[in-house]
């Protein structure tokens, strides 16, 4: 099995340069099912999930050719088949969940195996489902599996009862081609639903309102092949000016989108981190060499608070002056982390959706779990700075979503390694 080991207590210094999103690239991925001509994607975090989701595309009959040395993909998905999916690969990430929009459109006809839930909530597929319904499709489930079909999908309003990122993104690829207009309501306004949209307009396709809440998408006859370079992961930038805060420590973070890392921004400046933007403003200096002060979070959809950096913040949060209270509003199980935190000498409380933190002086290495992806950054941020050796376990999560995390840090001066036991 393999584990990072870290050995706490280095200053970190220096640069590191941000990956593309993961949570960009995959919907853009699930995307090209939608067009018959070759498509290349560049600068593609070379990720878990992306090996993932390049693989269901392959099984599925999809020329996908990816090139390590260039951080390229090639697809091409004109010989795709509706054929059944392999449902231990759907069921290895919430994700794959997305090629349903795309291939019901394609062939009026996917069938694939239900995603169930994950370590941080249930995460329920109803309002994909309500979406593509109110397209036109018939869906049945059983048997562990959900079957849509439909001769023809057709524009129509779709009120979400809450902005679901995924189910905003299947409900967009399956009206690009849809005959009329589609208008989404109350529609996620995560970037990554932004940089979606700009890849399928790239491709030829008519969508408004991407970034707001209600989204207009008018049916096209088809899209045309193109290339595209995805943004930059706003949770890895945020990850790392934690890192930063976390160590006590001055970097610089290339790669990133004020704009979209701003609700982050604000909340570490609250703690006292100071934060100059660069580089028109592609680049943050972070200086995390003040006292740090407690502060409360809420996770709220985009822009409000990310949830998927809300692990991070409890590990800064527990080595902070004063309380804190993190309210996560997202997802109904995930602070997996605390309970890990708290083995290393946090002071957590967990109460329902909230966790009191009340800031500790030291933290001390232990063996401790990725609970899941984000709770696996978080044990890794509390080992940079814990005395003596922390080993973080089920690191198969962080791999999902951060690219040679151990290789960057090691490279701003932690003491990182990846070992095999
Ligand atoms: C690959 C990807 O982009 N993942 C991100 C995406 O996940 P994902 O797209 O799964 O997140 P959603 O926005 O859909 O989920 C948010 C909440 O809505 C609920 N819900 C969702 C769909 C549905 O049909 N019914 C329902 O009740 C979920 O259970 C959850 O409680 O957005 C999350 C929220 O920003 C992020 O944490 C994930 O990193
Ligand atoms: C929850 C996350 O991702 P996913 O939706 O892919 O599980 C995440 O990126 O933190």
């Amino acid at each position: 099995m393999e584990k990072i080991v870290i050995n706490g207590g280095n200053e970190l210094s220096g640069e590191v340069n941000i990956s593309s999103a993961k949570n960009a690239v995959l919907p853009i991925i699930a995307a090209s099912i939608l067009c018959n001509e070759d498509l290349i994607i560049d600068n593609t975090p070379m990720l878990e999930d992306v090996a993932v989701i390049s693989d269901v595309l392959s099984e599925l009959g999809s020329k996908v050719i990816i090139n390590k040395n260039t951080d390229e993909i090639l697809i091409n998905t004109k010989d795709i088949k509706p054929v059944n999916t392999n449902s231990e690969l759907i069921r290895k990430m919430r994700a794959s969940f997305l090629i349903l929009g795309p291939m019901l459109s394609k062939f009026g006809i996917c069938k694939l195996s239900m995603p169930g839930g994950c370590n941080i909530g249930s995460r329920p597929i109803d309002l994909h489902l309500k979406g593509l319904k109110a397209l036109g499709a018939e869906i049945e489930i059983g048997h562990g599996f959900v079957e849509a079909k439909a001769k023809k999908l057709k524009g129509n309003r779709i009120y979400l009862d809450f902005p679901s990122v995924g189910a905003t993104e299947n409900i967009i690829m399956a009206s690009a081609l849809a005959e009329g207009t589609t208008i989404i309501e109350n529609a996620a306004e995560e970037p990554e639903i932004v940089d979606l949209v700009n890849f399928l307009n790239t491709m030829g396709a008519k969508i408004d309102g991407a970034g707001t809440g209600q989204i207009i998408i008018e049916g096209v006859d088809e899209l045309k092949g193109t290339r595209y370079t995805p943004i930059y992961d706003r949770i890895e930038a945020g990850t790392f000016l934690v890192a930063a805060a976390v160590t006590k420590s001055k970097l610089t973070v290339n790669g990133i989108n004020e704009e979209h890392l701003r609700p982050v921004i604000e909340k570490l400046k609250e703690c006292g981190v100071l934060i100059e933007l660069i580089n028109d403003n592609k680049s943050i200096i972070v200086d995390g060499r003040n006292e740090r002060r407690g502060v409360s979070i809420k996770t709220l959809p985009y822009p409000g608070f990310p949830t998927d950096m809300q692990a991070q913040m409890m590990t800064m949060l527990s080595l902070a002056q004063g309380s804190s209270v993190i309210t996560e509003t997202i997802f109904e199980n995930r602070f997996m982390h605390a309970t890990e935190l708290i083995r290393m000498g946090a002071n957590i409380k967990v109460d329902g959706r909230s966790a009191f933190v009340e800031g500790v002086r030291r933290l001390s290495g232990c063996e401790v779990k990725a609970t899941d992806l984000r709770a696996g950054a978080a044990m890794i941020l509390a080992g940079l700075v814990a005395d003596g050796y922390t080993k973080v376990t089920d690191v198969y999560h962080i791999d999902r979503g951060y690219v040679r995390i151990e290789d960057k840090l090691r490279k701003l001066g932690a003491d990182i390694y990846r070992i095999n036991e």
